[in-house]
């Protein structure tokens, strides 16, 4: 793995446990001897980039273990072209995922931040008698992704009785669908124009990249909001950072961003209609606890040669 730096604590002890643990430091130091050693890989923030030259160089390599939903930054037909197998951690952050969209999308409803902001401020005086906040109750929210993630957000957002749109590439079964009282929005255009709240909860590929570009930003409402949970690319953070300086639509909040961190000077972090947080959609202890739980569990399966719980398998 890339190096203590990047990986908490908890991660290490949990791992070393289980097995030998490599930095990338001390790997790239003494290739030769460790090349030969090397049966699995944690990733951690994408790091290290798994690529022709790293796989080439690992012959024992079995397993690359990625903690989290996503898979993006993974080469995936190249490491299976190696024969290694991937496995990940859906099931541990969707859960905490969920709760951060809701969250985002309520702290920006309800202008969370900026009160905050207000309140600690040294130079209030006096607290704002009207405070423009929207409530959440009876609005719709448009989620795009309907996966683990966007179903549990579904579940959470009826239980605040929203109306629930959604587009994904597949259409729920109808129990699922009437369970949380969603409606299927076969054309995106149709979800965007009559949302209140959009939230990206899909994962990035390449059809998704750019989803939300300046049309679709146009065809929201202008009191909208848009709230991202997925990844940053699915949106073009231009035409963002252009509907939200020229009202196109009302806030967004987001959790991702390209790159992440953003610039400091970048357009975005200068708008009051904007919340963003740190990539902390799986950060809780439990889902912590569980990523490694659940990783240790692949990467001693795949060694083992038994099957890999939570593989991800090339479709
Ligand atoms: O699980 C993932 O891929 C995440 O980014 C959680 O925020």
């Amino acid at each position: 793995f890339e190096g203590p730096h990047r990986i908490c604590e908890d991660h290490v002890g949990e791992l070393q446990k289980h097995f030998t643990l490599i930095t990338m430091k001390q790997f790239l130091e003494n290739k030769t001897e460790f090349s030969q050693k090397i049966q699995a890989i944690y990733i951690w923030g994408g790091r290290p980039v798994i690529d022709l030259e790293l796989l080439g160089s690992l012959p024992c390599l079995k397993v690359i273990a990625s903690p989290g939903a996503g898979l993006d930054h993974l080469d995936l037909p190249l490491i299976a072209s190696y024969g290694v197998r991937v496995a990940h951690t859906p099931h541990a952050v969707s859960t905490p995922t969920a709760d951060l969209g809701m969250a985002l999308l309520l702290a920006s409803a309800r202008r969370v931040v900026e009160g905050c902001q207000l309140a600690i401020s040294p130079d209030t005086v006096h607290f704002p008698i009207n405070w423009p906040g929207q409530e959440v109750s009876g609005a719709t929210l448009g989620i795009i992704g309907m996966g683990t993630i966007g179903y549990k957000i579904a579940q959470r957002a009826k239980a605040f009785e929203m109306k629930i749109l959604y587009h994904n590439r597949n259409r729920r079964r109808l129990e699922e669908e009437a369970a949380v009282g969603a409606v299927y929005c076969a054309r995106l255009e149709d979800l965007l124009q009559h949302s209140d709240f959009v939230m990206l909860a899909a994962s990035l590929t390449p059809q998704t990249q750019g989803l939300i570009g300046r049309r679709e930003l146009q065809l929201m409402k202008p009191s909208a909001v848009l709230v991202n949970v997925g990844r940053g690319l699915l949106v073009e953070q231009d035409a963002l950072v252009e509907a939200l300086q020229t009202g196109v639509i009302k806030a967004a909040a987001l959790d991702v961003t390209y790159p992440e961190p953003l610039p400091r000077d970048h357009p975005l972090l200068k708008l009051k209609n904007i919340i963003v947080t740190p990539h902390i959609g799986g950060a809780t202890h439990q889902a912590r606890e569980q990523i490694m739980r659940d990783l240790v569990e692949s990467i001693l399966a795949a060694l083992h040669g038994f099957p890999v719980p939570n593989e991800v398998l090339l479709k």
